[in-house]
């Protein structure tokens, strides 16, 4: 009997622009893509491009044809920050990387994968960018603020040390977080200075660290799955639970996106 082929959901992961060996270059950081692998999907990189030459009805045309060829897009994490300017706020002396065309890009990507119920998902700098899509802003340097903790990585001689558990975030009940995952509470891994400080209307706050920083959140009425956090899930997700569930919940939602794309196409 002929096996049916099924073929893997494709999800677009956002490029990072870096310099390699003097040349520029686009990359993801290799944990990303196979993480999504390992889950049943099919990562595909998506490089940022030179999107000054559109318009913005050529952009948003292209980027609705870009999504439309995918069942979920992925927002990595980064050492480059999102540009102060982005949420109209004075640049701190802590914030030294940028990278204004991923900013471009992922800032319109949010917007269109929800309104086309794409399934989204970013993580650290990720969730930061979707804040500020949504009209909202960030802290620059959490540890310099009064009784913030301090989330940026623990010092470790090896990346292992690096994405260790570091605190606890506290669930919302009855949240987006919360349909994915049983438990009240989980230990993250912590490796960021950045962080939510105004939630952009239209989010809800999923999660939070011990001194009340967000560290999860959802787009509110989102069609499909659109949920963004603040930690790492993609670091040895299967020997967390709480990562575990959440590479789950996304890529059920991708193969959902998945059939429905295949459906609309065999009725073409
Ligand atoms: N630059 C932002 C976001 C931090 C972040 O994404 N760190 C992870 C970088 C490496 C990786 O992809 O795992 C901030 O400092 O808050």
């Amino acid at each position: 009997m002929q096996a049916t082929y099924s073929p893997r959901p494709l999800v677009g992961v956002i490029a990072c622009c870096r310099e390699v060996e003097g040349h520029s270059a686009q990359m993801v950081t290799d944990k990303y893509l196979q993480a999504l692998y390992r889950y049943g999907v099919t990562p595909v990189i998506l490089p940022v491009l030179a999107v000054d030459m559109l318009t913005p009805e050529q952009r948003a045309a292209e980027t609705t044809a870009l999504l439309s060829r995918l069942d979920g897009l992925m927002l990595t994490g980064s050492y480059t920050n999102v540009s102060p300017d982005r949420y109209s706020a004075e640049r701190a002396p802590e914030n030294t990387r940028d990278d204004l065309l991923r900013d471009e890009e992922a800032l319109c990507w949010v917007h269109e994968a929800v309104r086309h119920a794409l399934p989204l998902f970013g993580i650290c700098r990720g969730f930061q960018e979707m804040n500020v899509a949504f009209g909202g802003t960030l802290h620059q340097a959490v540890q310099t603020l009064p009784g913030m903790l301090d989330h940026r990585e623990p010092s470790a001689d090896n990346m292992a040390g690096h994405y260790a558990p570091s605190h606890k975030v506290k669930i919302r009940p009855g949240g987006a977080l919360a349909a994915l995952y049983s438990g009240e509470h989980s230990e993250v891994n912590s490796l960021h200075q950045q962080g939510i400080d105004q939630l952009g209307p239209g989010l809800d706050a999923e999660a939070w660290a011990p001194d009340g920083l967000i560290e999860a959140i959802s787009v509110r009425d989102a069609a499909a799955f659109a949920l963004a956090v603040q930690w790492h899930p993609e670091w040895r997700s299967k020997d967390h639970p709480f990562y575990d569930a959440l590479f789950e919940g996304f890529a059920t939602a991708c193969r959902q996106h998945r059939t429905q794309r295949a459906a609309q196409l065999d009725a073409c």
